[in-house]
């Protein structure tokens, strides 16, 4: 298996040859794409017009090595990238993103699992990720790293409106309509490297530094995303409080955080789709 170390270790070249392959497979082309999360996968479920793709058959895609922390994520249908076995810091996760781009995508919904930080959450709430916090990338582990390719986007982007205002506004009012209004959030989204939960003292630094939720994913993706131009939704499902409280016996495992993403399919399925079409159509009319 190759893992690219970042993004920038794949020529144009790569990319080019990976999107030519996919558009010779299809005839689809498909202006929203998705990512979806732990327990999510069976969003792609709903995807009308479906053809699939193994990872392995798209040359240059990155493989996935295992059961957890690898690096990327089955493709489930058309644009639709379904549930890892947990993508995290490894910026292979980011390669997708920029073949999405290259066969005409304009608009990114990603989905997650996330732990509830901000006190307020409940689990089962949907957080709009309004903005993230990218502490792999502090740290040196940044998808951006190494040359910049220009035909992708500039060296130093502008991530302050990472997240679209607009597409926030209509998830908002397309979750009121479907009645889903009472749990949807809004918050700040972090990204540790994982694979450990967090440690009571962890948790309650990132609580000091703003973060309302956190997950071991999405921002590589998110940043790629934001570097060559897409436009980016990001819907967080709280699956777990976050222990900020030595006192609290719960311990949180992934099982539960599975059996969370099962128990709000249905609602992000319906958000998820009716989501897409309202992408669509304002690309459309713009
Ligand atoms: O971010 P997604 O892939 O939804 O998964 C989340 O759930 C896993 C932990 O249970 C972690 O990988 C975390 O990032
Ligand atoms: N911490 C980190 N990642 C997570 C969590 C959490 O509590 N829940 C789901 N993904």
């Amino acid at each position: 298996v190759h893992v690219r170390v970042c993004s920038s270790c794949c020529s144009f070249e790569d990319y080019k040859l990976t999107t030519e392959w996919l558009m010779n497979q299809t005839s689809l082309r498909p202006k929203v794409a998705v990512i979806c999360g732990s327990g999510l996968g069976l969003l792609a479920d709903r995807v009308a017009n479906k053809q699939a793709f193994r990872y392995q058959d798209i040359p240059n895609f990155p493989v996935s090595t295992g059961e957890s922390h690898a690096p990327c994520r089955d493709m489930k249908a058309a644009w639709c990238l379904g549930p890892s076995r947990t993508r995290r810091v490894t910026p292979s996760v980011t390669f997708p993103v920029r073949i999405f781009k290259l066969m005409g995508v304009e608009s990114l919904l990603v989905t997650n699992a996330s732990g509830g930080i901000c006190p307020d959450f409940k689990v089962g709430d949907i957080m709009l990720i309004k903005d993230h916090i990218n502490l792999p990338g502090f740290a040196g582990q940044h998808p951006l790293c190494g040359p910049n390719d220009e035909r992708f986007g500039i060296r130093f982007p502008c991530m302050s409106d990472a997240y679209s205002k607009e597409l926030r506004a209509m998830a908002m009012d397309i979750g009121s309509e479907l009645g889903c209004g009472g749990f949807i959030r809004e918050g700040v989204y972090c990204m540790v490297s994982g694979p450990n939960f967090e440690t009571v003292a962890e948790a309650r630094m990132l609580h000091i530094l703003g973060c309302d939720s956190v997950g071991m994913s999405t921002i590589p993706e998110v940043t790629v995303a934001k570097h060559c131009g897409l436009r980016v939704l990001g819907l967080s499902l709280i699956t777990n409080k976050v222990s900020l409280d030595y006192s609290r016996e719960e311990k949180v495992n992934h099982e539960e955080v599975l059996e969370i993403g099962k128990m709000r399919a249905e609602v992000l399925q319906k958000l998820v789709t009716t989501l897409i079409s309202c992408c669509q159509q304002s690309i459309n009319t713009h």
